[in-house]
């Protein structure tokens, strides 16, 4: 009898359902299950050693899973093989290729793989050397480049055959600002044309912004949604210091002062800085200042502003000290292995 089918979502490219993938003793992925909508752009997110790198082979068909079951637009990735993985485009983390070719012959060769004609190889090969600007280099052998422009003729690659589905592994590892911008525009160009994306990456708040859904990883499990924190750090910048540590104390608001920028912190005891009376003269600098405070949300965070506006304080810019990924990474109780 053939096996059921998964039951996507019918706009569902690829399913993946209870993935799990041993290497010895190690387990690598242990039950990961993901669902790739088309015209959408997936996070997939987890410390170093969750199992991304492994869960992705597995997706591609380049690895087989000790069990569970990848289908990509109701093609099962194990028995259909070929047609299966003419529909993924695959952007590994180091991308091996070629040297004696050049940036041109290693995209018509990876065509011709794929059994697109010439003309339509050569065609794809142009477009797409124009789309990760590679032009100038079309026609240098792939071993000049450098790891940014290897990454970029990397995601050309993965692009050449007009794939349905794109998995990218670390894909801004190595990029200059430029093409990072760059490369968060081709993610979300693909998504417009109806491309279902799944982005494995560290820079988070990068990711956020190109970003329609996340998958978490820990230690080989997969979820949708991690545990959020009930109460998130959000930074609060003012003009005087000292006056808006004389304003929590008053208030009893926890805050934490940042020195020098973002990361180094020190906690402040609003209690500290008041006398018996009641506030007095905390040991804030008088002078700008930056602040973390504990929030339960934006509802809090609004009172926030307009207690502390309606007292005087000068708040220059407040705002969630991280993005929603961060912040979700953030709980995640595992760490990396
Ligand atoms: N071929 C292999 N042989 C043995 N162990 C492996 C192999 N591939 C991966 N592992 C192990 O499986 C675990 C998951 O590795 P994987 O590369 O999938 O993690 P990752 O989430 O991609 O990590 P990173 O964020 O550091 O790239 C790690 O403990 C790793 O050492």
């Amino acid at each position: 009898m053939a096996a059921a089918a998964l039951a996507p979502a019918d706009s569902a490219a690829l399913v993946a359902e209870h993935l799990s993938r041993s290497f010895g003793p190690v387990r690598a992925v242990v039950d990961a299950s993901i669902s790739l909508e088309a015209g959408s752009v997936t996070a997939l997110v987890g410390p170093n050693g969750s199992g991304k790198t492994t869960l992705l082979l597995m997706l591609t068909g380049l690895l087989a899973p000790d069990a569970g079951r990848v289908e990509v637009r109701g093609l099962d990735v194990a028995t259909s093989g070929a047609a299966a993985r003419r529909l993924i485009g695959w952007m590994p983390d180091v991308f091996g290729t070629w040297e004696t070719l050049t940036c041109r012959e290693v995209l018509e060769t990876f065509a011709a793989a794929y059994r697109l004609p010439p003309a339509v190889a050569k065609e794809r090969a142009t477009t797409l050397l124009a789309t990760v600007h590679l032009v100038d280099l079309a026609d240098a052998p792939s071993r000049v480049l450098s790891r940014g422009q290897k990454q970029r003729l990397g995601l050309a690659r993965a692009l050449v055959h007009s794939p349905a589905v794109v998995l990218l592994d670390e894909p801004a590892a190595g990029l200059d600002p430029r093409s990072r911008i760059e490369l968060r525009g081709i993610v979300r160009d693909l998504a417009e044309a109806g491309v279902a994306v799944l982005v494995s990456s560290h820079e988070l708040a990068e990711l956020e912004e190109m970003v329609d859904a996340a998958v978490f990883l820990q230690r080989g499990v997969s979820s949708f949604a991690p545990p959020t924190a009930a109460l998130q750090p959000w930074r609060v910048h003012v003009l005087d210091g000292a006056a808006f540590l004389a304003w929590s104390a008053a208030v009893g608001l926890g805050v934490t002062q940042e020195a020098g920028g973002a990361g180094a912190a020190s906690a402040v005891d609003p209690a500290a800085c008041a006398g018996p009376a009641g506030p007095t003269h905390p040991t804030g600098p008088a002078g700008p200042a930056t602040f973390l405070v504990s929030l339960t949300g934006e509802l809090q965070a609004a009172q926030l502003v307009r207690d502390a506006v309606t007292a005087g304080v000068a708040l220059t810019r407040f705002g969630p000290a991280y993005g929603r990924l961060e912040q979700a990474y953030l709980a995640m109780d595992t760490d990396r292995r």
